[in-house]
């Protein structure tokens, strides 16, 4: 699968090492950064990343900050994409069942390397179920309008 990865400071050294285990495992990973403890800012990767699942060059998409928060917010400024913030893998397997996520967060300060493994292993490995949940996966590109304060 096409996968992106991108993260801030924060979580560059678990990037790295989710990205070595996603290309052994098969996958044409995509290193969007950063990669270098010099401080960043998480919308800048987070929206570089949500560009890649957006424009197709991604299937999925990885994001990675401290605690996950900031850069799945920026993520989710794109309306092409769907990023659930993740700490464990049965949130992933129903990020995908009901949601169709194409993209998962997660807080390098939170998680172990073990733990966002099993998290990527259910993004990568469930199927959108479809049925009631694209009528409302649908809505989601369709947000009613807000009132524009006068
Ligand atoms: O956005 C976040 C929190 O909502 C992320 O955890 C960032 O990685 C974090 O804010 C970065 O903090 P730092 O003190 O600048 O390393």
């Amino acid at each position: 699968m096409r996968i992106a990865i991108a993260s801030d400071h924060a979580a560059y050294e678990l990037k790295a090492v989710l990205a070595d285990w996603l290309r052994g495992e098969g996958h044409d990973v995509a290193d969007l950064g950063t990669n270098g403890p010099d401080s960043v800012d998480y919308p800048d990767y987070g929206y570089r990343l949500a560009a890649a699942v957006a424009d197709g060059s991604a299937e999925r998409g990885i994001a990675l900050c401290g605690s996950g928060i900031g850069i799945s917010i920026s993520v989710n400024r794109n309306p092409a994409v769907r990023c659930a913030l993740v700490s464990e893998p049965l949130s992933a397997k129903l990020a995908r069942e009901h949601n169709d996520a194409n993209a998962i967060a997660m807080g390098a300060r939170l998680t172990g390397i073990d733990m966002a493994k099993a998290c990527i292993t259910a993004f990568l490995t469930t199927d959108f179920a479809g049925d009631r949940h694209a009528r409302r996966v649908d809505k989601l590109s369709h947000p009613p309008q807000l009132e524009t304060s006068r």
